[in-house]
């Protein structure tokens, strides 16, 4: 692919930069984290316990002068140690001494001050060893000195363990600082420009004021003028609104700097804080710079609005530090920060005050002719053969996003290099979107007669598709099985369509309870095969009463909001809720209703069509409408 997805770095730092050196190697962790710091605590307990009762060996009873005299008299010492007037001693072993012993071989005494003895004579005389050294080591002092340490040693282990940690968090923070990156410019050839983008002009015009800029920031200084510090562009997945960050980058020649908000949040309060002030530091060093955030709705969410990652205090304080770093622009540094989510309608407020994110860029998915400019780009590094017809493509994807488009491409080039193929022809183009569309074919063996049930249940959803007025026409029908369905029917309409009439609506339900009615109607049975049918049933069913006005008893209101993280939020009193599942009960019962007249009346007109499927197991669009003998040609067959 001429540009493929940037590849998905696992955060060692929490941002990276266009072009920087490769990223230095998986973060170390300390091992086992907090599970470490307790194995250590419990090892240094172990060990202390083990020095202290080795030592404890020597636990000497105390004993009196007297009996120490009378053991000495009877040749029972075979060694002292004697400082002052204290004396530790030891008996000679049982085996010399056959009686006359204490029921201890090590003592310690205490000579008297007035004691008038002789005991040096006395000592040698009996041939007993006298030593300047302990005999055995005084208990007291190394335990003491162990029992002193442990706690130390504990509180070390625990310090290192901790820095360890916010070290590693801070990317190489306090105990190992790593060199700070140093973004390089991207080469000219591979930069990511305007040319690359398709489909959203008006976004790139917008975008145009924010280029300029950052090549001339001189001349905006000059002029007193302050652009705003931040962009916001708003929209959903794969719109193509990291590749914008990247072409402004690009157009403008500055470098890039990109992160996800996710990646601040570590679980350690004021961890992404000082991320969020590093990357800003470093952006500074090299301005003019883009900075561009993604998902900032992870940590921009209204207070109080509950998910995201880390703790609260952890979101609002790193979230509270981009503010800050984003106030204190002058407004003539030239770092632009540049921000991306799909959930605009969270964003707390203080996000979108002016000088912050005062811009907001909304991106949507591509029309036609954007469809096809993508489609345009990203096979220009394909070769194509003459058949390919790309805006005929464009026109057959409604709704998709130039990642799906993109990724579109990619698998028809797959799919022509498994066939050997030098070029890639229309058909590529056509299977590949099948199993974009569909998921890819799933081989399975099925007995005749659940294949002759899938037919039915195919047949009895196409054939009410070609039924309805104003129904987007059924390209194919097919009782291969895919992903998880075992057959599928697929409308796509002519034309982008923008708003839907409430008969439209209507048809596209009928169209979706079409497979169990053909069932019913024909089998007499119903089986768990229309579980997905169902779901877009109840979804249309349930916008159509709550949210777009299509019931009278319900009224023109928005009962059930679009957030679908509070189905039953907000607003509605709990009667307007029993009225809107009344309301939607009612509609789909009447078009199941309708759906099964339908079926029956046009009896002949199923068998046909589901006879055709068995035999040849898909129809396409022309097909399918010759087998059910319905003659509607869609616009952009009978125009090419
Ligand atoms: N308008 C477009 N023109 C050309 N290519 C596009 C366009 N939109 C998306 N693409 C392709 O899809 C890829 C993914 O898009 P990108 O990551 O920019 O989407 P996104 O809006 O940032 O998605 P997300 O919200 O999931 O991060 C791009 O790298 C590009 O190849
Ligand atoms: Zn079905």
């Amino acid at each position: 692919m001429s540009t493929p997805a940037p590849p998905r770095q696992t955060p060692d730092k929490p941002w990276r930069s266009e072009g920087a050196p490769p990223p230095p190697s998986p973060r170390k962790r300390m091992p086992g984290g907090w599970g470490g710091l307790i194995l250590t605590a419990l090892v240094v307990y172990l060990l202390a316990n083990l020095v202290l009762s080795f030592f404890s060996e020597g636990d000497e009873p105390t004993i009196s002068y007297t009996e120490f005299s009378r053991q000495v008299d009877a040749g029972n010492v075979s060694k002292i140690y004697s400082k002052g007037d204290a004396i530790q001693g030891q008996l000679k072993k049982e085996a010399d001494v056959p009686g006359g012993k204490g029921d201890y071989t090590k003592f310690t005494t205490q000579r008297p001050a007035f004691a008038d003895d002789d005991l040096w004579a006395q000592l040698t005389a009996k041939k007993v060893t006298v030593t300047a050294k302990p005999v055995v080591q005084q208990r007291s002092f190394l335990s003491n000195l162990l029992i002193a340490l442990a706690p130390m040693l504990l509180l070390i282990a625990l310090w290192i363990l901790v820095a360890r940690r916010m070290g590693a968090a801070m990317g190489g923070g306090a105990l190992r600082r790593k060199p700070p990156p140093k973004p390089v410019e991207v080469e000219a050839g591979k930069r990511t420009t305007f040319a690359d983008v398709a489909g959203i002009d008006e976004v790139e015009g917008e975008l145009n004021d924010v280029v300029d800029f950052l090549k001339h920031p001189d001349a905006y200084r000059k002029m007193g003028a302050r652009m705003p510090g931040g962009v916001l562009l708003a929209g959903p997945p794969g719109t193509g609104k990291t590749l914008l960050a990247r072409a402004v980058a690009g157009e403008a020649g500055v470098p890039f700097f990109s992160a996800s908000a996710s990646e601040f949040i570590e679980m350690i309060v004021g961890v992404g804080a000082g991320r969020v002030r590093e990357l800003f530091a470093e952006a500074r060093k090299v301005a003019p710079a883009i900075i561009f955030i993604d998902e900032i709705d992870t940590i921009g969410r209204v207070r109080g609005g509950g998910g995201g990652l880390g703790g609260h205090d952890e979101r609002e304080q790193t979230l509270n530090q981009i503010l800050t770093e984003m106030d204190g622009f002058s407004g003539s540094e030239g770092v632009v920060v540049l921000a991306a989510t799909n959930r605009a309608d969270v964003l707390d407020p203080a996000l979108t005050r002016p000088g912050r994110f005062d811009r907001v860029v909304q991106v949507s998915p591509p029309d036609r002719a954007g469809r096809e400019a993508i489609l345009r780009i990203h096979t220009r590094e394909i070769p194509l053969s003459g058949d390919v017809d790309l805006a005929r493509i464009a026109r057959t994807t409604p709704g998709m996003t130039g990642a799906e488009l993109a990724n579109l491409a990619n698998e028809a080039a797959l799919n022509a290099v498994k066939h050997h193929q030098s070029e890639v022809t229309q058909q590529d183009l056509s299977s590949a979107l099948e199993k974009v569309q569909l998921g890819a074919e799933r081989p399975l063996v099925m007995p005749y007669e659940e294949r002759r049930r899938t037919a039915y249940h195919e047949s009895g959803h196409a054939l009410l598709g070609m039924l309805q007025p104003g129904a987007d026409p059924v390209r194919k029908v097919t009782i291969v099985p895919r992903g998880r369905a075992l057959g599928v029917t697929l409308s796509t309409p002519d034309a982008d369509r923008y708003a839907y009439t409430e008969e439209y609506l209507r048809g596209r339900i009928i169209g979706a309870l079409g497979g169990m009615a053909a069932e019913h109607v024909v089998f007499s049975v119903i089986t768990t095969g229309a579980e997905s049918d169902l779901e877009q049933v109840t979804s249309l069913a349930r916008g159509m009463v709550g949210r777009w006005g299509m019931s009278e008893r319900v009224g023109r209101l928005t009962a059930i909001p679009m957030d679908s993280q509070q189905p039953y939020g907000l607003s509605a009193a709990p009667r307007t809720l029993d009225t809107v599942d009344d309301e939607m009960r009612r509609i789909v019962d009447e078009c199941y209703e309708s759906a099964c007249r339908q079926l029956r009346d046009n009896r002949d007109r199923l068998d046909a069509l589901a006879a055709a499927l068995l035999e040849n197991e898909t129809l396409e669009q022309e097909a399918a409408y010759q087998a059910a003998g319905i003659n509607r040609l869609s616009k952009d067959d009978s125009s090419g």
